[in-house]
């Protein structure tokens, strides 16, 4: 099984983006319907998808509208600052506001409390806060946000990486979401593999990157 790091995986998106020009908005939809894949649809119905503001999110609101589209119910709860968003969650979002009753940007106590109390209902959380993008400890509210994940007793799915772990290193890069299941994109990052806990709760799905963009990085072939 090939292992990858966070320098090495994000590298090799840069590469299938900017030197084999696949669009990043289609890895992101792939991403999102990979999720939906491990999601059995006869069993859950009430979503909340907790988003950061980066691709990682993007994956998320992707997977939203994706579920949006088949008349789930799903609550989206963003964290962190519009303004700073990616590209991908700008346009993922503009689609799940024509689709989502009610977005919830948590940015205070109350927002906090909020969520909290609403998580009471759903019985699916996915977990789009961060993925390799994660480069430093987690603090302030998105730590609030996960120790509130993490206590409600829902079924939860992390797109990616668990939001706090390290992607290289295996590290809690302090609060850790407690996943169910983890869909680790395209390739295994080493973080995970590393950690048994996390490792066996952890699919790969394919979301499309040309093995070429790997072989590149990787093994420096180009061809
Ligand atoms: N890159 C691609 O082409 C694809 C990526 N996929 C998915 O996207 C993520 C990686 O997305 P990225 O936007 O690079 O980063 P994240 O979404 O993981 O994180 C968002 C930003 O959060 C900031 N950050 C990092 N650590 C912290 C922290 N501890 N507290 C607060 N904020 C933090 C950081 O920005 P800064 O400017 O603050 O450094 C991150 O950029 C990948 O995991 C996939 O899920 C697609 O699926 C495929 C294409
Ligand atoms: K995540």
């Amino acid at each position: 099984m090939i292992l990858v790091d966070r320098d090495q995986m994000r590298a090799i998106d840069r590469y299938a983006i900017n030197t084999l020009k696949i669009p990043s908005i289609c890895l992101v939809e792939r991403a999102s319907l990979a999720v939906l894949k491990h999601i059995n649809l006869n069993k859950f119905g009430y979503f909340a998808v907790v988003a950061g503001v980066g691709n990682n999110g993007a994956d998320g609101l992707a997977l939203a509208r994706n579920l949006l589209a088949r008349y789930k119910d799903v609550e989206i709860y963003i964290v962190g600052d519009v303004a700073m968003a990616s590209e991908e969650f700008k346009i993922n979002l503009a689609s799940c506001e024509t689709l989502c009753e009610e977005i919830f940007y948590v940015e205070s106590i109350e927002d906090l409390e909020n969520m909290e109390k609403r998580l009471a209902n759903v019985n699916l959380i996915v977990d789009a806060l961060f993925g390799t993008g994660l480069n430093r400890t987690v603090t302030g509210i998105y730590a609030t946000v996960i120790s509130i994940l993490n206590n409600v007793m829902k079924y939860k799915v992390s797109i990616d990486l668990p939001s706090g772990l390290d992607a290289s290193t295996g590290m809690d890069l302090g609060e850790v979401v407690d996943a169910d299941l983890i869909v680790t994109l395209q390739l295994m990052k080493a973080g995970i593999y590393e950690r048994e806990a996390y490792k066996k709760k952890c699919v790969i799905e394919d979301i499309g990157i040309p093995q070429k963009a790997i072989d590149s990085v990787l093994y420096g072939l180009v061809n």
